[in-house]
């Protein structure tokens, strides 16, 4: 089957080099999501678009492959389903065409239009007149209606080839991937970050994706699931790296050593560091994020430009204008808003009164109160995978723990809230002992206990305590729960 792509009109008005170098790319990324999906596939480019086959014989699920696939490739406009053939006459061509738009013709008003390129002896007036002619006189109980017609008879001729269009889609527009250099994106799972990074891709960056893991294994895995998604979806065109960078060290410093006013703004002031240094490490032009001016307290103006200063990379903020419900029906869009709202909000980084307007040599003093060698450790921890690898990779992670209502006699409960919370709301339990130890050191303390006995992770929404004793499991330890106790 035979498509006609029209190409993203930015792409029409380059210059020739600029607009040659994008094609090729583009015909480059079609065969490579084709062989991604084991299709077979040829790319024939002009001037003005792209011709592009799949398969040899005509297919129905192949087909809708096809449309899906040329649907969600950066760089194309729209494309045209054809029926192609030589023909030496007015017949041949209503013959294909009668074929083709028969069946949906019964009792509709109808318009033949041709667009014709090429040297005939006929204008495409003339041929749209002939050929109308013709289907009037094969179905003479249908009306002509050149205005609104309800069936539109699509016809294209070019020299002594012509293409009865059987179907029209739109495409996503946008840059090839690869034509604007590689970027990093901060992927966390949520709607936000989800929809800039396919803004991204969609622009014509090729984009790596960058998780900071700062409480265990099921967020890791919904950020993996989704970022493979969108690369499956958008970009398998390109080979690309998803980096895990551990941030349960700087989170423990950020709650144990700083006001809480500003924690929020320096926690992300921290992942620009480190993913600058990320960025720099693999070449990448720029970080991607989902920040929007005013939609949390870490996103006024102020905090903003104190985050960019942390930053040795350019930041790009694909979503900076955009409001909230645009940016869920953009995620619902591009299939992304499941993952978003099925990703565990997890409890006890932010700030309860965070400062909206703090200023920025506070900001420094508090940040000040933390190892120096924070962000050349995170950097140093960085787990890096070649993102065809997470479907793999995610199974693996997956580790079931037991939830509990009632706790059991003997069984230890171990309060992973952030020393704020469990201060504020502290645990009183008669018949079990209670060891404190916040989220960001259960992996790291958990070893020091009493192996013996077992462990009921607890904390307040009871995502966090989930998400640790999951890792705990995958760290090889199996004496713990989850306790989630009825309200
Ligand atoms: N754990 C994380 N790993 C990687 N990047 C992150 C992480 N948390 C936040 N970010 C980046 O910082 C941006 C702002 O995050 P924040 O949590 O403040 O706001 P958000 O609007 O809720 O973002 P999102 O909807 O993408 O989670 C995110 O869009 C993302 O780019």
């Amino acid at each position: 089957m035979k498509f006609i792509l029209r190409l993203f009109p930015e792409i029409s008005i380059k210059s020739r080099p600029v607009r040659n170098r994008l094609i090729k790319l583009l015909s480059q990324n079609i065969l490579n999501v084709a062989k991604h999906r084991a299709m077979e596939c040829h790319v024939y480019s002009q001037w003005d678009k792209l011709i592009v086959r799949f398969g040899e014989k005509e297919d129905t699920s192949m087909r809708e492959a096809a449309v899906r696939e040329l649907s969600r490739i950066p760089g194309i406009h729209s494309f045209l389903e054809v029926d192609e053939f030589d023909f030496k006459n007015f017949d041949d061509i209503f013959e294909h065409a009668k074929v083709i738009y028969g069946a949906k013709l019964l009792g509709k008003t109808f318009a033949v239009r041709v667009k014709r390129r090429g040297n005939h002896e006929f204008t495409s007036q003339q041929a749209e007149r002939i050929i109308g002619g013709m289907f009037k006189q094969h179905f003479p109980n249908n009306g002509v209606d050149l205005t609104h017609p309800e069936i539109t008879i699509n016809i294209e001729i070019d020299s002594e080839k012509a293409f009865v269009i059987t179907g029209k889609h739109a495409g996503i527009g946008g840059y090839p991937v690869g034509s604007q250099g590689d970027v990093l994106s901060l992927i966390s799972g949520g709607f936000d970050s989800g929809v800039s990074t396919y803004r991204a891709i969609r622009r014509g960056c090729r984009v790596n994706y960058l998780f900071f893991n700062m409480g265990g294994t099921a967020h890791e895995i919904g950020v993996k699931q989704e970022s493979y998604f969108i690369w499956d979806r958008f970009a398998s065109s390109h080979r690309v790296k998803f980096i895990t960078i551990p941030f349960e060290d700087i989170v423990g410093q950020i709650l144990e050593r700083t006001h809480h006013g500003v924690r929020g703004v320096i926690l992300k002031r921290m992942m620009m560091r480190v993913g600058s240094a990320v960025a720099e490490k693999i070449g990448a032009a720029a970080l991607v994020t989902g920040e929007s001016v005013g939609q949390v307290s870490s996103q006024t103006l102020i905090n903003l430009s104190h985050i960019d200063r942390a930053a040795s990379s350019l930041i790009l903020r694909p979503l900076v204008m955009e409001d909230k419900q645009d940016i869920i029906d953009e995620a619902t869009l591009i299939g992304t808003a499941g993952f978003a709202e099925n990703m565990p909000e997890y409890c006890g980084v932010i700030s309860d009164h965070p400062n909206v307007c703090p200023n920025l040599s506070f900001v420094e003093e508090e940040e000040a109160k933390m190892d120096a060698d924070l962000v050349e450790k995170a950097v140093a921890a960085s787990r890096f995978i070649d993102i065809k690898e997470i479907p793999e990779d995610t199974k693996r992670l997956k580790t079931d723990v037991e939830i509990e209502a009632q706790l059991k006699r003997g069984e230890v409960v171990l309060d992973v809230r952030s020393p704020d919370d469990a201060a504020k709301s502290p645990l009183k339990l008669e018949d079990n002992e209670i060891v404190l130890m916040p989220f960001y050191k259960t992996a790291k303390d958990f070893s020091s206990l009493d192996q013996l006995k077992t462990y009921v992770l607890y904390c307040d929404q009871g995502v966090m305590s989930l998400m640790q004793a999951r890792q705990l499991k995958e760290m090889g330890f199996h004496n713990v729960k989850v306790w989630r106790p009825e309200t």
